[in-house]
């Protein structure tokens, strides 16, 4: 579960450059709940995540997970609650280190236990269980260099990192937009399969109005550090891309005309 309260983030306060990126935003997810996430660019989704995994620590307002206050906690202290899974398929993992490693490293994140345990062969059958659920004939990879492996490839890899970990929350950033249409609805599959068998409390930013509306049972709207639109339910379910579409559009022209009220 994620509650936010009032969560505020400006960049460069004080300066020529200050930006604030998240306005007093309040939201909250319930546990297992898969959430996707809209906006246009600079609206605030990366800020937003971020701000739930530690990376940004707000100026004002309180992020809790699963109840427990995190707000003033570091990153490093959260990576055993909270696992992300980036844009970049390079960026979650080490590339020179092989599958097996990758994953051992992953699976004692936030445990109290070290890499040399985690190497065990009761670690590996585990491992190669979990990669052959994948479906990509990984389980006969283990000991290759992990730069060996596709884009795709590497983001399965990831989710299954994020797993392994025993965090209840997923941060996924784009985690799609760098494949194929083809590799980015396998990855989106397995996405779908992995968040439902781990109950995982799930915030899935993407740019795809099509995939937004086909992951998860919740989309939110970012526009200007705000929510600016939330549906669920049936109200989503009898929305298709061009409803989606409208929204998003009249939800800035909302915000615009809000502006200029408080501008007049
Ligand atoms: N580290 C930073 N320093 C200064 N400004 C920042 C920083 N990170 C984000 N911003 C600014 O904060 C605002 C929100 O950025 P953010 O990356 O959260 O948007 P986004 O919705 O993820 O956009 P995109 O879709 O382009 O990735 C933007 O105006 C951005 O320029």
């Amino acid at each position: 579960m994620i509650r936010l309260e009032g969560l505020q983030v400006t960049f460069a306060r004080g300066t020529p450059l200050e930006t604030p990126a998240l306005r007093g935003l309040d939201l909250t997810i319930g546990a297992g709940e898969f959430v996707t996430v809209i906006g246009s660019n600079g609206a605030g989704k990366s800020t937003l995540l971020n701000a739930v995994s530690g990376e940004v620590i707000p100026d004002a307002g309180r992020v809790l997970v699963d109840e427990t206050d995190v707000t003033r906690w570091p990153a490093a202290r959260r990576a055993g609650r909270v696992a992300r899974v980036f844009q970049d398929p390079v960026a979650g993992s080490c590339a020179e280190l092989t599958l097996e490693e990758n994953l051992a490293l992953a699976h004692a994140r936030g445990r109290r236990r070290g890499l040399r345990r985690a190497l065990g062969g009761a670690r590996r059958d585990l491992f190669r269980e979990r990669l052959a659920e994948l479906g990509l004939g990984l389980e006969a990879r283990l000991s290759e260099r992990m730069d060996r492996l596709s884009g795709g490839q590497r983001q399965a890899v990831s989710l299954l990192m994020a797993t392994l970990q025993p965090s209840r929350v997923l941060l996924l950033d784009e985690h799609t937009a760098a494949l194929d249409p083809r590799t980015a609805e396998m990855v989106l599959e397995l996405t779908r399969r992995v968040v439902a068998e781990h109950r995982l409390t799930t915030l899935m930013v993407t740019h795809s109005m099509r995939q937004a509306l086909a992951a998860g049972s919740r989309t939110l709207m970012l526009h200007e550090g705000r929510i600016a639109l939330d549906v669920s339910g049936g109200e989503r379910a009898g929305l298709a891309v061009p409803d989606l579409v409208a929204l998003f559009a009249q939800a800035r022209h909302q915000a615009l005309d809000d502006d200029s009220l408080l501008l007049g």
